[in-house]
């Protein structure tokens, strides 16, 4: 347990397993993804492991198949080169984005991070609803949060205060670190938040230097070189790069080409978290109906009009609400059309059948 522990396995998931399946099978944890195969580590090594069948055909959606950073019930064969996997431990987070056009509506992007940092360059990239857009995804995610503003060797010292505490005043529960990985200014506070045992992982536009931290937080070349080539059950060679890396502390971070690649990220749940004061400000109209548009007595006029609220915010919160709507309408429409779709076809063969 302990070689496990070492590569995150906390109290919460210990209270999450299930002692009937550890009584076969040992645990693991997913630190790749490869097509249809994965990379499991056992905190020893990593080994080479598919599915096994029962757990294949019992996939019904996206979210039954193990990502990066799931913990796994597995069988280690042949000198522990190869495994299957025959379950997992319940997530504690998942990340995941909703898929355009297609019938597998999500995505996963990880399992089980602790915490992520949400980089945005101090200078060009800062952008107040890109930074909505992420904390929305993240609180739904379970995740905490933390904002790093990058490239702070690029701005004048006033400007990145300003900046932070105008960060501060709308999310004063969330850690903000202005840092240059040019001059290395507070790179150590960064490293400091990084603990032994906890995954992270770091998400921001392509050019705000998030591979740049990466490589001076983790010490080296070692992002390049964190590969693995083993051989497979039919005697294949593959090497696949590591998705779930250690620091020399003992803290891991994700990184994988999905999470690179949020962009059109999936928003629920989390919105209300991330606009919490404007949820609060709803629950003191007047009406409980209230449409927020021309009743007396409504909270959220009241307050834009003294500038409480600000307009620009509220529109943040308006335009991520109806993308919501949209997003769960065509969501459910897109259920209801698949279900119809599975009758026409049953009664279809019933009717041949007769
Ligand atoms: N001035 C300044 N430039 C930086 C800093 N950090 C990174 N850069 C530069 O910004 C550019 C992009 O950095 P990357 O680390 O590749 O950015 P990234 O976020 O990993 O981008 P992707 O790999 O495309 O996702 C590089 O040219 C870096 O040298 C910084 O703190 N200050
Ligand atoms: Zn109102």
């Amino acid at each position: 347990m302990d070689t496990l522990k070492e590569i995150g396995l906390s109290d919460w998931f210990q209270s999450h397993i299930d002692q009937n399946k550890l009584a076969t099978h040992e645990l693991a944890r997913i630190v790749a993804v490869h097509k249809d195969s994965f990379m499991i580590s056992n905190g020893k090594q990593d080994v080479f492991a598919e599915l096994s069948g029962n757990l294949h055909y019992s996939v019904e959606s996206a979210t039954d198949l193990p990502t990066v950073g799931d913990w796994v019930y597995a069988d280690f064969y042949d000198d522990d080169t190869h495994a299957i996997i025959h379950g997992f431990v319940p997530r504690k987070t998942l990340l995941k984005r909703k898929t355009a056009g297609k019938l597998v509506e999500f995505q996963l992007i990880a399992a089980n991070i602790d915490t992520a940092f949400i980089v945005q360059s101090a200078n060009e990239n800062f952008n107040l609803s890109r930074l909505e857009r992420y904390l929305v995804m993240i609180n739904q995610s379970g995740i905490t949060p933390v904002i790093l503003l990058s490239k702070s060797d690029l701005l004048p010292q006033s400007e990145i205060e300003e900046l932070t505490t105008s960060i501060l005043t709308t999310y004063p529960e969330i850690t903000v670190i202005a840092f240059s990985n040019e001059t290395r200014e507070n790179l150590d506070k960064v490293r400091d938040l990084l603990i032994s045992g906890s995954t992270y992982c770091l998400l921001g536009s392509s050019g705000v230097g998030k591979t740049t931290l990466l490589n001076s937080i983790l010490g080296s070349t070692k992002l390049e070189t964190q590969t693995v080539s083993k051989k497979q059950s039919k005697g294949r060679h593959t090497t696949t790069s590591r998705e779930l890396l250690q620091l020399e502390n003992g803290a891991m971070i994700i990184d994988t080409p999905g999470m690179r690649e949020l962009g059109n990220m999936s928003v629920d749940s989390g919105i209300d978290e991330t606009f919490s004061e404007i949820i609060e400000l709803m629950q003191h109209c007047k009406f409980s109906n209230c449409s927020h548009t021309k009743e007396k007595g409504c909270a959220i006029l009241s307050a834009l009009a003294t500038d409480e609220l600000s307009e620009q915010r509220y529109k943040n919160y308006q335009k991520m609400k109806s993308e919501s709507a949209f997003n769960d309408m065509s969501y459910s429409d897109k259920r209801k059309k698949d279900k119809d779709f599975g009758k026409m076809i049953k009664t279809t063969l019933k009717n041949k059948k007769r």
